[in-house]
């Protein structure tokens, strides 16, 4: 039985509830004074226990603004953000420590936030040590790595000793050694060849089976969401328009948009896989 399954009568791990987030600019004809845009508009979200939702949209619908408002790095105009039941909002370091041990966050460039002086083990160790995880954190490291597929001679290695997908393996790990109950992922397939993206869809797969670990996987792509995401929903100009199951959005998109989304996820699919497997097959 699928981990989904099993934990849809549980409650809902976060909420987000009428969230709406405006932009505020100074215009070009300055006796107009500021001009306000609305970037985010009643954006309502639960994840559940086990749950692998995926956010899409094209450049500018939304995502990253959505994302920073998920992480608490930055606040609502209008709404509220739960997780466990507690309000979720930008706070000191200290103040939102259970917040992070909970949810963690996987970024697009893992390359890039990876800190090139520190080993492979030190990078794994510094969010145990941030965010004052009690407990034997060498063995954290080591069940991080072997669940990455790592090797653990790694360990001593920088960062600019590894390849991509190495890089991106070592970022999941700093978020998996956490034992988070949600990882936000941001386009955490791009970039990389096809065996390590299906050593990272296989983590995840298990993670959320086994573990009941929650993902929002957030992409602009959208072949990539039947494979990983058994719900999708579709950002487009600040609002959510689809929220369903992939099979059923593939199936019989609701709106233009979803579909020019769904048309190009094949286009790629196809381009990218063998003339024998062109189907895209939503997860069921
Ligand atoms: N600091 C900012 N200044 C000006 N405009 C901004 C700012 N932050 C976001 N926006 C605008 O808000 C909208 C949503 O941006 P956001 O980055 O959230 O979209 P996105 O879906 O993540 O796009 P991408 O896939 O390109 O990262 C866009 O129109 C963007 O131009």
């Amino acid at each position: 039985m699928h981990g989904v399954n099993s934990s849809q009568a549980s409650a809902p791990l976060l909420c987000a509830e009428g969230l709406y987030k405006h932009l505020h600019q100074p215009s070009l004809a300055f006796w107009r004074g500021r001009q306000s845009r609305t970037i985010l508009r009643d954006i309502n979200l639960s994840i559940r226990p086990g749950e692998r939702i995926g956010l899409a949209g094209v450049s500018g619908a939304g995502k990253t603004t959505l994302l920073n408002l998920l992480l608490a790095l930055k606040g609502a105009d209008a709404g509220t953000i739960t997780c466990q039941g507690q309000p979720v909002r930008p706070a000191s370091v200290r103040a939102l420590r259970w917040y992070r041990r909970l949810v963690q966050y996987i970024p697009q460039d893992p390359a890039a936030s990876l800190d090139p002086r520190m080993s492979v083990r030190d990078l794994i160790r510094e969010p145990l040590v941030r965010l004052n995880v009690a407990d034997n954190h060498a063995r954290r490291i080591d069940e991080a790595l072997d669940r990455v597929g790592l090797d653990r001679k790694f360990s001593s290695a920088r960062p600019g000793a590894l390849s991509g997908g190495q890089a991106q393996r070592v970022a999941i790990a700093r978020a998996v050694a956490l034992r988070p109950r949600l990882l936000l992922a941001d386009e955490p397939l791009s970039g990389l060849d096809l065996p390590v993206r299906a050593r990272v869809m296989q983590l995840f797969d298990d993670m959320s089976r086994l573990d009941g670990t929650a993902f929002l996987i957030i992409s602009h792509d959208l072949s990539v969401m039947p494979r990983l995401c058994e719900r999708t929903l579709i950002l487009h100009d600040g609002a959510i328009i689809e929220d369903r199951s992939t099979a059923a959005l593939f199936d019989a998109p609701a709106h233009d948009h979803t579909r020019a989304l769904v048309r190009a996820a094949h286009l790629d699919h196809a381009a990218m896989t063998p003339a024998s497997a062109t189907v895209l097959h939503p997860v069921s």
